[in-house]
């Protein structure tokens, strides 16, 4: 893998993480392509500073606008945002390029071989990924989460840091679920719900709910209009 090029689509907070990531899988971040412009919000830190700061570890990545955008060879290609605005942007990626996502996986997380994991996926350090488990196109696995065994998980969902989803789940596509939060096993969770951090969910989740607490409870639909 040494020498090969990582280029990340969008940026947001995880890219510190996906820069850590590619480091310790002797990947060299080179390029940042960006396809809207991208304030930082409170407390954000800016993209300029952030690359800055990795610079002590390598080259710092040249930042480009998808317009200006065009594949070169020895590169592997990555989202950068984990909001549901990454499907928006795959499917503009596809359209344009038809490019083939990398799996990017940290060395020190634990992916069972008997699991299956589509392109673009990220799976963060100290992660577990059990048997028979399938991760979909662009799931975002954060760092020291552990997914049980026989688990589908849908097409860019997100589950953040120190997650435990149990095993034998059906959770949908676009689905977040929040620092902390514990699901326990053979759960349904529909298409872009939401769990929010240390929420424990004990039973079935409707497509688009917000659920909050322990034992989680439903507080508003946040289903994408
Ligand atoms: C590396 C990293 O940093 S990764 C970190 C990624 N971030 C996360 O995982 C955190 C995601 N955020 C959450 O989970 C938040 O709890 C959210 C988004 C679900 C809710 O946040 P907001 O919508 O801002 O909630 P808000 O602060 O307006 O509160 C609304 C109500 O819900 C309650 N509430 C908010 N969050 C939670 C929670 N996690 N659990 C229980 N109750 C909560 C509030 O007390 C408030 O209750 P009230 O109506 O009785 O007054």
């Amino acid at each position: 893998m040494s020498g090969q090029q990582l280029v990340i689509f969008g940026s947001s907070n995880i890219l510190s993480d996906l820069f850590d990531c590619a480091l310790a899988n002797g990947l060299i971040v080179s390029k940042i392509v960006l396809h809207t412009p991208e304030p930082p919000g409170e407390r954000d830190i800016a993209l300029h500073e952030r690359i800055r700061q990795w610079g002590q570890h390598g080259p710092v990545p040249e930042i480009l606008d998808l317009a200006d955008f065009t594949p070169g060879e020895n590169e592997l290609y990555l989202l950068g945002p984990t909001t549901p605005t990454r499907a928006v942007l795959e499917q503009q990626l596809d359209q344009r390029f038809k490019l083939q996502f990398h799996t990017l996986i940290h060395p020190r997380a634990y992916v069972s071989p008997l699991a299956r994991l589509a392109p673009g996926v990220f799976v963060g350090a100290n992660s577990v990924i059990g048997p028979g488990t399938v991760l979909g196109r662009h799931v975002f696995i954060n760092r020291g989460v552990t997914i049980g065994h026989d688990t589908h998980i849908g097409a860019f969902s997100r589950i953040q840091p120190g997650s435990n989803v149990g095993g034998l789940s059906r959770i949908g596509h676009s689905v977040t679920i929040a620092i902390g939060a514990t699901l326990l096993e053979r759960l349904v969770i529909g298409d872009h719900a939401f769990i929010g951090a240390g929420a424990v969910v004990i039973s079935d989740i409707d497509a688009g709910a917000l659920m909050l607490g322990i034992p989680a409870k439903f507080k508003k639909s946040v289903l994408p209009s």
